[in-house]
């Protein structure tokens, strides 16, 4: 198997070697305090070995369940919120057929948002459908999903009766505490278990990410294995890679290049994004530091955020998901009229001409004063992404070492919370 790699050759013209040189030594500090179980927010590095510690007996279970829930139902609602659906979204996005939305699929998602009018389409699409639901939220207590999986789980009872409706409800919950814990022990749902020490968005690998991903149909155990190998990896030379990721960013943040763009020239890869987002945002933000985590998708948003990176405020780099390979070929065709004058592309594979757009773009935004990183996906496969998914994590508890912030809280998240629990009148909250 190949492995992801990663090309900084084109920040070199923004940062010396010299200034990354400082940002890596700070790194291996960072990564050995990883390691070691010494650094901030010590109790939340289960992720660290999770790969390697899921068993082939854990992937049955989830295996099981999944092919149950897919043989009763047509459709399965997955309700969480940000490190509680993103990673599962990130994958099923990837590896689903453009179109398979349009045909029916699987898997829908609620409870990432409260919006009535989603909330009410959701209901009316699921009428008369028979579905499942799986719901996920590691403190049990989250608004989004709550009310999502209030609503869901009354209209399952109204459509199939109780007894259908608990068989129908699976739980990814805390072991022993919170409100869906409460309810799922109550109600005798089927409960799969997010470890005390992963925070949600590093629980991708947890049953939070895989079962959806089996429900959905996808290669679980491709994904695993694919993390596991970067776990691997990253024990001995390979840690490198993340590690030299991380130290290039805060290398140009010192510079003053405050924002990251992700990029990707495929669309499957938006959510992925996504996940990377919440990952580096919440890990980073906070005691007024760190990267501001942003995305685009390219080549569409060349024809509108095109613009301001090539010539807007000097304080943003990119870093491109690259994959190597398509999954599929396609040529350009040629035509007797030529009136669109696209007879020079006749016979290049489209994937030539995006690869000529990216590598175009590339040299533009250099040009124009915008650094480069790249990572090299060589397939967009279930087993390269678990490596990606690994490679970033861990790259994430390096720089959020390297920059001194606590990388596993997310205290900031409570503020809108608080005021909207006090806006709402939730009791206890009137004073605050
Ligand atoms: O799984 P839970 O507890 O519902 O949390 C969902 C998300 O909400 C947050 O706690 C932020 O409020 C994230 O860190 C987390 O991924």
């Amino acid at each position: 198997m190949d492995r992801i790699k990663l090309d900084y050759s084109k920040v070199l013209s923004f940062v010396g070697e010299e200034e990354i040189a400082v940002q890596r030594e700070k790194a291996t500090k960072a990564l050995k305090d990883l390691e070691d179980g010494t650094c901030k927010g010590s109790d939340f590095l289960g992720w660290l070995d999770l790969p390697v510690h899921i068993t082939d007996d854990e992937l049955d279970r989830i295996s099981a369940c999944a092919n149950k829930l897919r043989e009763q139902t047509d459709v399965v609602v997955i309700v969480g919120i940000g490190g509680s659906y993103l990673g599962a979204k990130a994958v099923i996005e990837a590896m689903s057929g453009s179109f398979d939305a349009y045909s029916g699929t699987k898997v829908v998602f609620a409870g990432n948002n409260v919006s009535e009018d989603y909330l009410y389409e959701l209901q009316a699409f699921l009428k008369d459908k028979k579905f499942g639901i799986c719901v996920i939220s590691k403190s049990g207590t989250t608004t989004e999903p709550a009310v999502a999986f209030r609503l869901l789980k009354d209209q399952l009872i109204e459509q199939e009766g109780i007894t259908v409706a608990r068989e129908r409800i699976v739980a990814i919950t805390d072991e022993k505490k919170g409100a869906l814990r409460t309810m799922s022990d109550r109600e005798g749902y089927e409960t799969f278990i997010i470890p005390d020490n992963v925070g949600g968005r590093y629980s991708v690998l947890t049953p939070v990410g895989l079962l959806p991903v089996v429900i959905a149909g996808f290669d679980v155990r491709a994904l695993v294995k694919g993390a596991v190998d970067m776990r691997a990896y990253s024990k001995g030379n390979g840690a490198e890679l993340s590690a030299t990721y991380a130290a290039v960013r805060n290398a140009l943040y010192e510079k003053g290049y405050v924002i990251e763009i992700t990029v990707n020239f495929n669309p499957k890869l938006h959510y992925v994004a996504e996940w990377w987002k919440q990952l580096y945002g919440e890990s980073e933000g906070k005691e007024n530091k760190g990267i501001f985590p942003a995305s685009v998708d390219f080549t569409t948003d060349l024809h509108s955020m095109g613009q301001y990176i090539q010539e807007g405020r000097r304080n943003l780099f990119e870093t491109v998901l690259s994959i190597d390979k398509t999954k599929y070929s396609l040529q350009v065709p040629c035509d007797a009229h030529d009136l669109d004058k696209l007879n020079y592309l006749a016979g290049k594979r489209v994937d030539e001409v995006n690869k000529m757009a990216e590598l175009g773009t590339q040299l533009a935004h250099v040009d124009g004063g915008v650094p480069n990183i790249r990572v090299i996906i060589p397939e967009l496969t279930e087993y390269y992404l678990g490596q990606l998914f690994y490679f970033y994590e861990l790259a994430c508890g390096i720089s959020g070492g390297i920059l001194g912030v606590n990388t596993f809280d997310q205290p900031g998240v409570e503020a809108y919370k608080n005021n909207m629990f006090m806006l709402l009148g939730k009791p206890g909250y009137e004073r605050k």
